[in-house]
């Protein structure tokens, strides 16, 4: 099959892109380059640059490269920025994407994978979030995506096309140091931040009624991320007609002190830890139950906190190489 990764110059989406190229799948990229790089794109795998908003451009693209699968990445993704400009939100992460399946449809392409997020859940009262954990998004960026999942799940049942919403939980890590996510919005990349800048590491409150205190994730390498790809186009590629919504994590809740310890310890940046004001809108405790997935895909994570963190840190030091002096 031809995939058309959107977002593939992405942090995810060049996993997603060397995975499903190693897989021996044909890639092609389809990107505005707004936060992607062009570089991540591997040598072999055309990039084409337009936006999901773009019809026409879209239309070319598809009929070009006889695409006969979309992996649907594009997106914006800041929760913060998202409670700035919801309207840009709206329109890039659900407008972009109707768009986007009016020309998949209109091209008669059989398979859609979409990304989702656990941000859909906001903040689930649960040991273990399940698919079916009712939702009820905490932001704009959540919204878009739970948005996006109905649509994506309608135009599937009106149009006879073959869909998979995978919900991503905590992702960290990189499968290289150049394909690094190289923002710094998310625990790991803020870590970083303030002990190579000198500063101590924030944990943002320590009165959640978890065990130590501090809220609890589910991490995910984004290489098991990128294999969950790959194996949710199979599925759709050789069963027409699915309807799939998957939890994307490791089922394993990891605290930020837990984090922050690992962190100081892989880096040898050892300073104590600041306890800060809650962050508002932090859910305490959010891990997936990741049983739907390895049944329906037969996926399964396979890389640990430890490859996260170091591999994170080797990116980090390559794009600030003043860092590794310390
Ligand atoms: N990083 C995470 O922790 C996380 C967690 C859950 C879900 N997700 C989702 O995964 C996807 C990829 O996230 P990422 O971390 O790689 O972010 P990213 O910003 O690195 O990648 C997004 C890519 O999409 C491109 N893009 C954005 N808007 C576009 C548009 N309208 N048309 C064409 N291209 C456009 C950007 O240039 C970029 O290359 C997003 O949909 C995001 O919401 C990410
Ligand atoms: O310097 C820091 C940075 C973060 N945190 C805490 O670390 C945890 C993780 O934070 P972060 O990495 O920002 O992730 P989340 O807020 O859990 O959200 C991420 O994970 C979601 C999926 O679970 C995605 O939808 C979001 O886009 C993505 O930002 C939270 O409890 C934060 O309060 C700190 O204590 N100190």
């Amino acid at each position: 099959m031809s995939w058309l990764i959107t977002g593939g110059a992405g942090y995810i989406g060049a996993h997603v892109v060397r995975a499903m190229t190693e897989a021996g799948e044909r890639a092609v990229v389809y990107d505005d380059l707004s936060t992607g790089i062009a570089g991540r794109v591997p040598p072999g795998v055309p990039l084409e640059a337009g936006s999901t908003l773009d019809r026409g451009r879209l239309d070319e693209v598809l009929a070009g490269h006889g695409i006969t699968g979309v992996v649907h990445l594009a997106a914006k993704k800041q929760v913060d920025e998202s409670v700035d400009r919801p309207l840009h939100y709206y329109r890039e992460n659900v407008e972009g994407l109707r768009v986007l399946l009016e020309a998949v449809t209109a091209a008669g392409v059989p398979s859609f994978v979409f990304s989702s997020s656990a941000a859909v859940y906001g903040m689930p009262d649960v040991d273990l979030v399940r698919e079916d954990t009712p939702c009820a998004p905490m932001s704009p960026y959540g919204e878009t995506k739970l948005a996006g999942e109905w649509l994506v799940r309608a135009t599937g049942r009106a149009a006879g096309l073959s869909t998979a919403s995978l919900r991503y939980f905590n992702v960290a890590g990189a499968a290289s140091p150049e394909l690094a996510d190289t923002g710094v919005c998310n625990l790991v990349p803020m870590v970083f931040e303030r002990l190579t800048g000198g500063a101590a590491p924030r944990v943002f409150g320590d009165d959640y009624p978890t065990p130590d205190g501090t809220c609890v994730r589910d991490y995910i390498h984004v290489v098991d991320v990128a294999e969950a790809h790959v194996a949710a186009a199979r599925a759709l590629g050789t069963r027409p007609g699915r309807d799939l919504t998957l939890n994307i994590g490791r089922g394993e809740g990891v605290s930020v002190r837990e984090m922050i310890d690992r962190i100081t310890a892989i880096t040898g940046h050892d300073r104590p830890a600041t306890v800060t004001a809650r962050r508002p809108g932090d859910p305490a405790r959010v891990v997936a139950s990741a049983d739907r997935a390895a049944a329906e895909l037969g996926w399964k994570a396979r890389h640990d906190v430890q490859d996260m963190i170091t591999s994170a840190w080797e990116g980090w030091v390559r794009q600030h190489p003043e860092a590794a002096r310390h």
